[in-house]
């Protein structure tokens, strides 16, 4: 069966998602690739099942160069795309077989090549320093020159939309000089990226009437609109759109593949990956940020951690009747999932949704949510936060259940009698801190001391080895993170510290809270969370 867009245009070959992360996306500031990287990110891309990998510029970048060559020589298998070697036509005046950008164009090796041509007079005449017919003949000898030696061949008219407010005829010349010499796609380019959609899509629409021709979109984020021009463009009768893993690229970026594949495929029912792959989305975006070494985007839409995060009490509530009432797709689709937030705007449709998110059954304890409700939004407003603190807010809960007879109390496996916690400012330069806490653990008083290099890790040294020989099921349990923002009110002064503790025992992941004025008992809180939630997964095994 033929798959087709809404409009009945073929898919499959027919419609080509374009990638051009490690290329356009490589021009994003702060990120530089080893060829080793490079390689990895196409085969994620691969994997995913974009039709086409822009590689580099062989011949402008040495690790490009050596990129395609290590990929031609059996370092990258591709299933499904093909790689393209991006690079500019010939220069003016000059013959294209002597070109060394062109040759290494085909010494690559990839079958498919894209072309940047210039599309707008004003850049012809003035960056280029020639005329429009020297500038359709560089395009034409070059992709006849490819076309030639065997390769596919698409253009990227560089700042087409501009080129064709200012002057269609050469915008279009340029088009016409690319297609009637052998390329398959033009590319309408919003180089500098200053379209909004309407005006985008209105230009593609004309375009494509007047010349009958295939045509791509590649769009920059300038307007912050990459995302939208892209889809309207497809809409408008685009059919190839060229888009970056996280919309990496230049300045603002280019157009996200993750929300543009997702908005074609979820929105406007366009199979354009293959059957099964829209649900490696979240993924593939996750294990490209980190090859790229950026933070992923949390509100990234479609696969951010966030973008199916709810936190107003009001949506929770709706949620809980139907998560389709708030859930633009279902988060399965793209391979990620739907969360609930509990903070001072939650209401007990919150708590109750977080509560089964917890493995905790609420629903027959109305109290216990009300109660919840009352003390998050107490707490809350005191500076704790529990919206990344699932474990201490999850003891929460279990306390307010004990508290009207719902569920077993929550015992700590040891009381604190003190603890003490000084820093040596020693003559070398050298700080150390040092705390002794006194504790009971399972019936007998125990005194422990520890240092550390600074008064949190001294603390929690001391309260392993106070409590470890008689609970060893600590001893599995670290120290994963540690995060302290000091907390003004509007005054600057009554300053609060909240403390987030992260902690693993190579099974789980937990994170607790602590809120206090003095950084150490607020430190001191969220580890004795983070201990007493271990207690009570050691009590109740999952
Ligand atoms: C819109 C885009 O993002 S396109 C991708 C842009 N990417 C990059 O530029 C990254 C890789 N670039 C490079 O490594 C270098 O710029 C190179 C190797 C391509 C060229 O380097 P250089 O020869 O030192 O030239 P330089 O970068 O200063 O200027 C570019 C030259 O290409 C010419 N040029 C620009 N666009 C085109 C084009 N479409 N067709 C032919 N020539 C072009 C310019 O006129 C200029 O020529 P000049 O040297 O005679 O003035
Ligand atoms: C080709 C390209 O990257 C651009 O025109 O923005």
């Amino acid at each position: 069966m033929t798959r087709t867009t809404p409009a009945g245009t073929p898919l499959g070959d027919e419609f080509h998602v374009y990638d051009t992360t490690l290329r356009d996306g490589a021009q994003r500031e702060g990120i530089s690739y080893s060829v080793t990287d490079k390689l990895a990110v196409a085969r994620l891309l691969d994997s995913l099942g974009v039709g086409f990998i822009e590689g580099g510029w062989p011949g402008a970048l040495p690790k490009d160069t050596e990129f395609f060559h290590r990929a031609a020589e059996g370092e990258l298998d591709l299933q499904h795309a093909a790689l393209v070697a991006f690079g500019s036509t010939r220069r003016a005046g000059a013959t294209v077989d002597e070109d060394p950008q062109v040759r290494a164009l085909l010494d690559s090796r990839a079958p498919v090549v894209t072309l940047v041509a210039k599309a707008d007079r004003r850049h012809i005449e003035r960056a280029l320093r020639t005329d429009v017919a020297e500038n359709c003949a560089m395009v034409a000898d070059t992709v006849r020159f490819l076309v030639g030696a065997g390769r596919r061949v698409f253009v990227d008219a560089e700042h087409f939309f501009d080129g064709y407010a200012f002057d269609p005829d050469t915008a279009l010349r340029v088009l016409e000089s690319a297609v009637e010499a052998g390329a398959d796609v033009v590319v309408l380019c919003d180089t500098n990226g200053g379209q909004l959609p309407l005006q985008l899509a209105e230009t593609v629409g004309e375009v494509a009437a007047r010349t009958g021709f295939r045509l791509g979109i590649h769009c920059q984020d300038d307007t912050g609109c990459a995302v939208a021009n892209s889809v309207a463009a497809v809409q408008a009768g685009a059919t190839h759109v060229q888009c970056t893993a996280n919309g990496y690229g230049e300045r603002a970026g280019n157009a996200d593949l993750f929300a543009v594949v997702g908005n074609l495929a979820a929105k406007l029912g366009m199979p354009v990956l293959p059957e099964g792959r829209l649900e490696e989305l979240t993924r593939t975006s996750h294990a490209i940020a980190e090859i790229a070494n950026l933070a992923p985007d949390t509100h990234q839409a479609y696969v951010g951690q966030s973008a199916f995060a709810h936190k107003a009490g009001l949506h929770a509530s709706a949620i809980r009747v139907d998560p389709e009432l708030y859930n633009h797709v279902d988060p399965a689709v793209v391979g990620n999932d739907m969360r609930v937030l509990v903070t001072e705007m939650a209401g007990r449709a919150s708590l109750e949704l977080k509560g089964a998110e917890l493995g905790l059954d609420l629903s027959s304890a109305p109290d216990a949510v009300t109660g919840a409700v009352r003390r998050v939004k107490e707490l809350e407003a005191r500076g704790w936060s529990f919206e990344a603190a699932d474990a201490s807010l999850e003891l929460l809960l279990r306390r307010e259940m004990a508290s009207v007879g719902g569920a077993d109390p929550v015992e700590a496996p040891f009381q604190l009698e003190s603890y003490r916690v000084v820093l040596d400012h020693r003559s070398d330069g050298e700080v150390i801190a040092e705390a002794t806490v006194k504790v009971h653990v399972a019936g007998e008083r125990v005194i422990a001391t520890a240092e550390g290099n600074g008064p949190v890790n001294a603390l929690d040294a001391a309260l392993r080895e106070a409590l470890v020989p008689h609970l060893p099921w600590l001893g599995s349990v670290e120290l994963a993170d540690y995060k302290v923002r000091i907390l003004t009110d509007e005054r600057g002064t009554d300053a609060v510290t909240r403390v987030l503790v992260e902690s693993r025992d190579g099974e789980d992941e937990w994170t607790t809270v602590g809120v206090h004025a003095n950084i150490v008992e607020a430190s001191w809180l969220a580890l004795c969370d983070a201990l007493v939630h271990k207690a009570s997964r050691e009590a109740v095994p999952q």
